[in-house]
């Protein structure tokens, strides 16, 4: 975008398009205010405030719509350049008209993410609340959304800044030591570099939790054929989404739903039944699931009464595995229940499914990380890869700094600093800053 990236000023719609009530039009750059008021019955001459009129195509001279528009002076809105936003009626070819319009005024329509990758030029925000409003407007859940906003108002990018000062404090120490040894100043001041580590280490630690918050858990329903995992499924989902019978071998193909289960976005895998004798669809229907088993969050794996649990699969995929037995209503009322490993569930019946729905939540997030609200989750598969950078630099130069050598600790402090800076854009590549803008809405 380095290539682009110029004041020229932009447009976009920032609304999806089709009918609604209202459509708001973004425009932003050095001259937006000058170009638009020709066009425009109103006077634009306060900052943030809205103000009403015509939008008059002033070749024709005729009224493109009736509007509301807001200015906003350079260094005062969003991207902290001269911008606006035309309110405009809701129809797809009203819009289509107007930013025709304005493209003839002089305005380049935006690329994607245009309008955030200015607002991070600017120094408006980070690169972390860059990536939150994109998150923000992605996320599935209200609980996902809450995350990313938590890490929009800051929380993450003001963790990282206090990092990157407690580094580049400790490079001064040991810089000014080496510089001036005759100085006597305390060696180690700036260790331990315990607490930094474990901070970051919690990061990493606490990052499939963010990554589910934003993708969805995979959980995926396994077990023979006939133990009722569609009919699970269909609970789940609300509805007869899948096929049920008696029949075994009835699920095939799989099929996949997103849920959103107490806040955490989960998508939702129902499988074919596990069997050796199956014919040739089915087997190819079977492979599938073992692809999806190896893939999967959390294994929801169904067993019944007359069809027992197989051993190996339990071993094999036991550190996601909830074991659910089903089919309880079947069983005489005063046989065996509940043994420790397994959860007793008739989905026929509405048994055990709110605490098999606990067990499933507990599974994706023990400690209630997403619940709290203490510091900011990792939002970013970017964010990951560089903090663990940094997490390596940080142990590397602790084995440095035993051995004495001073010189190439203060190397790595500095490389780590680097670290920090990329993660909010102080420093960052731009090939790294194109791919992440990429990825957003037009018009943010
Ligand atoms: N109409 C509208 N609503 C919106 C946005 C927007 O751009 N326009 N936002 C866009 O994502 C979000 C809000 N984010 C915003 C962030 C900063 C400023 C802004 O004008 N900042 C100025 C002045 C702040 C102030 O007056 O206190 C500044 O930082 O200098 C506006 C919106 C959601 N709602
Ligand atoms: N008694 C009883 N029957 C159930 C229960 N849950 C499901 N069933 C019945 O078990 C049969 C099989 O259910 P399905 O949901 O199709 O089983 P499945 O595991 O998806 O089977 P495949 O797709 O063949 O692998 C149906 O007749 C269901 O009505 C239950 O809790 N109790
Ligand atoms: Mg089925």
């Amino acid at each position: 975008m380095e290539a682009l990236y110029t004041n020229e000023p932009i447009v976009a719609l920032a609304t999806p398009w089709g009918r609604s009530a209202l459509a708001v039009i973004r425009l932003s750059g050095e001259g937006t205010l000058a170009l638009l008021a020709s066009s425009f019955t109103g006077k634009l001459d306060q900052s943030h405030r809205m103000v009403f009129g015509k939008l008059v195509d002033r070749q024709s001279n005729q009224t493109l719509d009736e509007v509301m528009i807001a200015p906003f002076t350079h260094g005062a809105g969003y991207t902290g350049e001269e911008a606006c936003e035309i309110y405009c009626h809701g129809n797809p070819h009203l819009i289509e008209t107007i930013l025709h319009y304005l493209v003839s005024c002089g305005f380049r329509l935006a690329l994607p993410g245009e309008f955030s990758y200015r607002a991070v030029k600017h120094g408006k925000m980070d690169l972390t609340q860059a990536e939150a409003v994109h998150e923000l407007i992605m996320a599935q859940t209200a609980l996902a959304a809450q995350s990313a906003l938590h890490r929009l108002s800051g929380g993450l990018g003001k963790e990282f800044g206090a990092i990157y000062q407690a580094i580049i404090d400790r490079l001064g120490a040991v810089e000014a030591y080496l510089d001036y040894p005759e100085e006597e100043l305390e060696p180690f001041v700036w260790l331990p570099l315990d607490s930094l580590r474990e901070q970051l280490f919690r990061y990493l630690k606490e990052e499939p939790i963010g990554q589910i918050l934003q993708e969805g858990a995979l959980v995926v329903l396994a077990g023979e054929p006939n133990v009722g995992k569609s009919s699970l499924f269909n609970w789940l989902v609300g509805s007869e989404r899948a096929i049920v019978s008696p029949e075994a071998g009835t699920t095939r193909d799989y099929i996949e739903v997103t849920l959103d289960v107490h806040g955490y976005p989960i998508r939702l895998v129902d499988t074919a039944g596990l069997r050796e004798s199956a014919q040739a669809i089915e087997q190819m229907g079977i492979q599938k699931s073992y692809e999806l088993l190896a893939q999967a969050d959390v294994i929801l794996y169904l067993t019944t009464p007359a069809q027992p649990a197989d051993d190996d699969f339990m071993l094999m995929y036991r550190d996601k595995l909830i074991w659910l037995e089903n089919k309880r209503d079947a069983l005489a009322r005063d046989a065996q229940v509940g043994m420790e490993e397994r959860l007793a569930i008739s989905v026929l019946k509405g048994l055990g499914l709110e605490e098999m729905l606990a067990k499933l939540v507990a599974h994706i997030d023990p400690d209630g990380v997403a619940k709290r609200r203490e510091h900011a989750l990792l939002g970013s598969l970017r964010q990951r890869e560089i903090v663990q950078q940094a997490l390596n630099t940080l142990v590397e130069c602790e084995a440095l700094a035993k051995e004495d050598a001073l010189d190439l600790v203060a190397f790595t402090l500095r490389k780590a600093s680097g670290y920090f800076a990329q993660l909010i854009g102080t420093d960052m590549q731009q090939d790294a800053m194109d791919a992440m803008f990429r990825q957003f809405c037009l018009g943010k």
